[in-house]
């Protein structure tokens, strides 16, 4: 790269000509000039300088990749090369990331920690470079559009995470490997939430969702009751992401009281004559296959089926739906009319569905966990970052103790549900599978609602911490705009908190038979 010294970028100090130094980068800006959001005048006015600390003051590192290096044209010559912007540094030792306090869980700040091995680690550092190249960049393009690309999906799928996202998935069907080469015998549930918890790190639910949304939690039913033929079916297009799958539950009328639903199938004989409608299907737009829940029997629980349909199969109608968040996930409106649907595509047993669908709900709410308590840790580092660097009053805003009793606060419920978190994936990891809806569903129940809460609180204090900032779409605020807009896809979907602190609380008075009161 050309070198220039200080006195020659000096010369370059008018509208026909400016050049600025950033970080000892050296940028021609005088066709940008005209083009510059923040506008002319302010570029003008360090024409021919060193404009790093004006740089950073204003934008995020994001935008010196995307918009800033384009027009570079060389480096101060014999300046030192200041580090790389602090990306995925810390390689020794268990410490990943970039060390902002608070903003990567404990154990990749050096904690100790008795759950995660080597294998863990490389998996975290594995992805971190994967997500800071291929997602981190372009997330606010795609969530704007809303729409990921099918080439985002097929590279997550070359590198494994679909098939990290399904849980237990059998090696035969496992299209690509798992990610960072770990042996399906190896992987177990914290490597799945490592896998989400670095997507999470790009602050999109939205692009988590568009990814795998619809895959972690329609495929497992299919996984874990469906016969050899719907799995080798579905299964390896879905894993290869060639096909999308999705998972159909809620209705218009039928939400949280899934007992409640009315999709319709009615038995044919030879086939299922399939009707009815499903809301808020995640992934939904795009979908080749969809697990439905149905009713097959009478009235309640004991009625409903699990059926796979097809996108082929006529009668089968998607729309997208407009939402508040989650830009990118295909949320979609179903309707089925008189859809034909072979005997064959029955999941598991006839009736049986809702107890499926139970069993499905821990992995999903876990899923939900996973992603709504790093997306806190996104508003935690995020304001950290901003707190440091913005000034008011003559001060930087993290020197008034406002704002750093709210990172307090944040931190505490962040660090309290990861603790929290990572207890209950070890009971995961460790109890028999049969004994885990009955041990488990209660305090997962509860978990969610303490990780979506955390979430809100966060999304709120980080937007407040931001000012204006989190009110536009883009810029430093970014990733706070868009998260303060997904809060609810966490709090309502998979059970709302209200359900879930109601379940959690039921279920213990079920183990009070064995408590002495
Ligand atoms: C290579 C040099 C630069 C590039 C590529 C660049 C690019 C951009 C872009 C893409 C935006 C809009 C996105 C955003 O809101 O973050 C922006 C906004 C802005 N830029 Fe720059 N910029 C450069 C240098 C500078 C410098 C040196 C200053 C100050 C002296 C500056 C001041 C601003 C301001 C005040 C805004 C508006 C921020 C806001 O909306 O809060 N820029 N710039």
């Amino acid at each position: 790269m050309q070198t220039y010294t200080v006195e020659q970028v000096a010369a370059h100090n008018n509208d026909k000509d400016c050049w600025i130094v950033v970080d000892n980068k050296v940028f021609d800006v005088t066709k940008f000039l005209s083009e510059h959001p923040g506008g002319k005048k302010i570029l003008l006015k360090v024409a021919g300088k060193d404009a790093t600390k004006q740089f950073h003051q204003f934008h995020n590192a994001q935008i010196m990749e995307s918009v800033g290096l384009p027009l570079q044209i060389g480096v101060i010559g014999g300046a030192e090369q200041p580090k790389a912007a602090p990306k995925a540094v810390a390689q020794e030792g268990n410490k990943v990331g970039d060390l902002i306090p608070y903003g990567d869980p404990a154990d990749c700040q050096d904690w100790n920690s008795p759950y995660y091995n080597e294998s863990h680690y490389k998996l975290r550092r594995f992805l971190r470079a994967f997500v800071d190249k291929e997602l981190m960049p372009h997330c606010h393009e795609w969530s704007e559009k809303k729409d990921i690309p099918r080439s985002v999906v097929k590279k997550c799928a070359e590198i494994g995470l679909l098939a990290a996202a399904c849980g237990h998935v059998p090696e035969e069907y496992i299209p690509y490997g798992l990610p960072a080469g770990i042996k399906a015998k190896d992987w177990d549930c914290f490597h799945e939430m490592i896998c989400v918890d670095e997507i999470a790190r790009c602050g999109s639910g939205g692009l988590l969702w568009g990814l795998q949304g619809g895959l972690s939690i329609g495929l497992p039913p299919v996984l874990l009751f469906g016969s050899k033929e719907l799995q080798e079916k579905v299964t390896r297009p879905c894993l290869s992401g060639d096909k999308f799958i999705c998972l159909g539950i809620t209705e218009p009328s039928a939400g949280s009281d899934v007992a409640g639903l009315k999709t319709e199938a009615k038995d044919m004989g030879d086939h299922y004559l399939v009707n009815g409608e499903k809301k808020w299907i995640t992934q939904g737009l795009d979908a080749d296959f969809f697990t439905v829940a149905c009713r097959t029997g009478g009235n309640g629980m004991g009625g409903v089926s699990l059926l796979l349909l097809e996108r082929t199969m006529p009668g089968v109608t998607t729309r997208r739906m407009d939402c508040m968040g989650m830009f990118g996930s295909g949320t979609s409106y179903i309707t089925f009319e008189d859809v034909k649907v072979p005997k064959s595509n029955l999941i598991g047993k006839e009736n049986q569905g809702f107890s499926y669908i139970m069993q499905n709900f821990n992995h999903e709410r876990l899923g939900i966990v996973f992603q709504a308590t790093r997306l806190a840790r996104v508003c935690v580092e995020e304001s950290i970052k901003y707190a440091n660097k913005r000034m008011v009053f003559g001060k930087k805003l993290i020197d008034q103790p406002v704002i750093r009793n709210k990172l307090g606060h944040m931190v505490r419920q962040v660090e309290a549900t990861q603790s929290w978190l990572e207890s209950t994936l070890y009971q995961v990891k460790t109890l028999p599978p049969s004994a885990q809806p009955k041990a488990l569903a209660g305090p997962i129940a509860l978990l969610k609602a303490q990780a979506t809460q955390t979430f809100e609180y966060c999304a709120r204090e980080a937007a407040q911490i931001f000012g204006g900032l989190s009110y536009t779409r883009g810029g430093q605020g970014e990733k706070v705009e868009r998260l303060y807009r997904e809060v609810r896809a966490y709090a309502i979907p998979g059970g709302s908190e209200e359900i879930m602190l109601d379940l959690g609380i039921r279920q213990a008075q079920r183990g009070l038979g064995n408590a002495k009161l």
